[in-house]
């Protein structure tokens, strides 16, 4: 019998990935041959300098992009083989999202915005849900806001309405690019608080992708890509660790 990504203490899998754009002399090696699991309730950021591969794997991780080769599960599913139809729908029902372009229906308020995960799962939210919205409603400072459109905030207002709606279901798996990019420290430092939260209490597993030594200091494992490889693969580390590691990776590139 084959070993499930369950029995492995994982919400998600990649084996022997690679990813290719381009044919030829324009071909980019985006990803080549990394293994990596998301562990169960566990805050994972992922790190590299620019163009190493981090989007690229988190949107196939996510289902969201498809592998040159190798294989992707999300939870005991493999997805290689899933139709569109299936994949959605466990991408709903198990995943939330925080994108760099925060991906928000403009002609929803914030409120609107917030509720689409249960509408699209087409129900509502139950008492504890409600209770946990309205948690993140006011730990990210959006009670003031929530009849507003996202053309009506700011940048980092509409990135926090992008961070509650991806916890508010409590998928076990959030995939966040760059979450705290466009926020002040203060409420950067919140939503990181909220992520760890969403994990210790609420055993979601986070994959974070940042450049930020400070923001992957609040996960429990760092891991390092470079050109397409995870080059390193660590516990929980200081800020001032991490910086160290990315300027000797950065010296010996
Ligand atoms: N759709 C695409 N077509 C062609 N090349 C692509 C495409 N998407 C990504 N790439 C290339 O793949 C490599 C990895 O890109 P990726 O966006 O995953 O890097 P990243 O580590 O997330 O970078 P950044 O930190 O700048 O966001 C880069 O060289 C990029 O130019």
């Amino acid at each position: 019998m084959d070993i499930t990504t369950t029995d492995l203490g994982l919400v998600a899998r990649v084996q022997n990935l690679s990813k290719s754009y381009g044919t030829d002399r324009t071909r980019v090696d985006a990803l080549r041959d990394v293994d990596l699991g998301i562990r169960r309730a566990e805050f994972t950021a992922i790190m590299g300098p620019s163009g190493s591969g981090k989007s690229t794997l988190m949107h196939i991780m996510a289902g969201l992009d498809s592998p040159t080769s190798g294989r992707v599960w999300l939870g005991d599913a493999e997805i290689g083989g899933m139709d569109d139809a299936n994949l959605t729908l466990l991408r709903r029902r198990r995943i939330g999202f925080v994108f760099q372009s925060f991906n928000l229906v403009p002609t929803l308020d914030v409120e609107g915005n917030l509720l689409l995960p249960f509408e699209l799962d087409g129900r509502r939210p139950t008492t504890r849900e409600r209770d946990w919205i309205d948690e993140l409603e006011q730990a990210l400072g959006l009670e003031g806001r929530l009849a507003h459109r996202p053309h009506e905030l700011s940048g980092g207002q509409q990135q926090r309405v992008a961070i509650a709606r991806a916890l508010a279901t409590r998928p076990e798996l959030v995939f966040a690019d760059e979450p705290t990019g466009n926020l002040d420290s203060r409420t950067g430092r919140e939503v990181l608080e909220l992520l760890r939260t969403a994990s210790t209490r609420y055993g979601q597993s986070i994959a974070m992708v940042t450049h930020d030594p400070i923001a992957a200091s609040y996960a429990d494992r760092v891991v390092f890509l470079a050109d397409g490889r995870i080059v390193e693969d660590r516990g929980r580390s200081d800020a001032a660790e991490i910086s160290r590691f990315m300027l000797d990776m950065e010296a010996s590139s």
